[in-house]
């Protein structure tokens, strides 16, 4: 991968250099000149999420590499975060799309190993993490497209609903949705303030109640995707999407963004840790984790 973002990472950092390249892309690095040393993140390959540069195009592709269903682990999610750090930084890239590697699923949603049987330590480490995800792309000053080639349940569907613009392969199998009222569980109030600015409250209570899987065509029509295009054409119909968008004076563009979306990423701003409390206390009872493990066991036994 060609990426070659110089991140300053305090010297401590070297002991523990992931944890460190971590804090640095959720914003708890020290600040330039606080005493630290200038570190390739090159040197740190990211294996769960791959980057392809175009810098002549002023574009990079994202893409999830979590087999066998990019579910969003604690490790995808950091390495995601981390990446588009190190893109929003490079002055070479003004798009990105975001797709998957797995091939049928763009992303599972939420890892359901780290929501379950886990220590409360974990679940607030976690649900941070998601946290942060959300945060970045929903801010994002970058133009971002979602190519989404495969199945795209819960937080896969709240990445897409991050993007800018979303391109959809037209194979009725994959489907798309907030599903998790089936779950037994509760998407927290940003999923759904995300999704009420995208579709629209009616659509939204609708689907986030019954915790609807829209296959493609009924997506664009209740305007959760934008376009839905044969498989082997999302990526190249994402990448002329975004040509169409980095069309516009990126100041002008993201200073719009800015405005449309802020309001909706400081109410979870102003209450973060209430939130990650929240979750905490939510994801613990006997009867979440009940619920969560009949749910991964069905999962399981689909294959025998
Ligand atoms: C107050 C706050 C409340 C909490 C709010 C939390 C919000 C949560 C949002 C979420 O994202 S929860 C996750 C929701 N995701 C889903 O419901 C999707 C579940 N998965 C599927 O429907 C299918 O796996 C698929 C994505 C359609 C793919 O189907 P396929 O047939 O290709 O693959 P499978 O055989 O079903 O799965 C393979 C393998 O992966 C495991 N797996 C699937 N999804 C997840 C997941 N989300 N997390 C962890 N692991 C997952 C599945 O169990 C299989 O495992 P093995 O049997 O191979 O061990």
């Amino acid at each position: 991968m060609a990426l070659t973002a110089v991140i300053r990472v305090p010297s401590r950092a070297l002991l523990r250099p992931w944890a460190r390249l971590r804090d640095a892309a959720l914003g708890w690095i020290e600040p330039a000149g606080g005493g630290g040393v200038e570190v390739s993140a090159q040197r740190f390959a990211s294996q769960k999420v791959l980057v392809e540069p175009d810098p002549a195009a002023g574009v990079a592709v994202m893409k999830f590499k979590n087999p066998p269903v990019n579910s969003l682990s604690l490790e995808l999610l950091t390495e995601l975060v981390i990446s588009l750090e190190k893109l929003e930084n490079d002055k070479t890239v003004r798009g990105v799309v975001l797709t998957s590697d797995c091939p049928g699923i763009f992303s599972a949603g939420l890892d359901l190993t780290e929501m379950c049987g886990r220590n409360p330590a974990h679940y607030a480490e976690y649900w941070k993490a998601v946290q942060e995800m959300w945060l970045r792309l929903y801010l994002s000053n970058l133009v971002l497209v979602a190519a989404i080639n495969g199945a795209s349940p819960a937080g896969g569907c709240l990445i897409a609903l991050t993007c800018d613009y979303r391109v959809m392969a037209d194979n009725p199998k994959y489907c798309i949705g907030l599903n998790e009222t089936l779950l037994g569980i509760v998407a927290p109030f940003w999923f759904k303030d995300n999704l009420v600015n995208t579709i629209g409250h009616r659509a939204s209570e609708r689907a986030l109640q019954l915790g609807l899987l829209f296959p493609p065509t009924e997506a664009l029509q209740v305007g959760m995707v934008d376009k839905v295009v044969p498989k082997d054409q999302v990526q190249s119909t994402a990448l002329s999407v975004l040509a169409q968008w980095m069309a516009i004076p990126d100041h002008a563009r993201q200073l719009t963004k800015n405005m449309m979306r802020k309001p909706t990423a400081d109410r979870l701003l102003k209450q973060r840790d209430a939130d990650i409390q929240n979750f905490v206390s939510f994801i613990s009872r006997d009867s979440i984790q009940k619920s969560l493990q009949m749910y991964l066991e069905k999962l399981k036994q689909k294959k025998g």
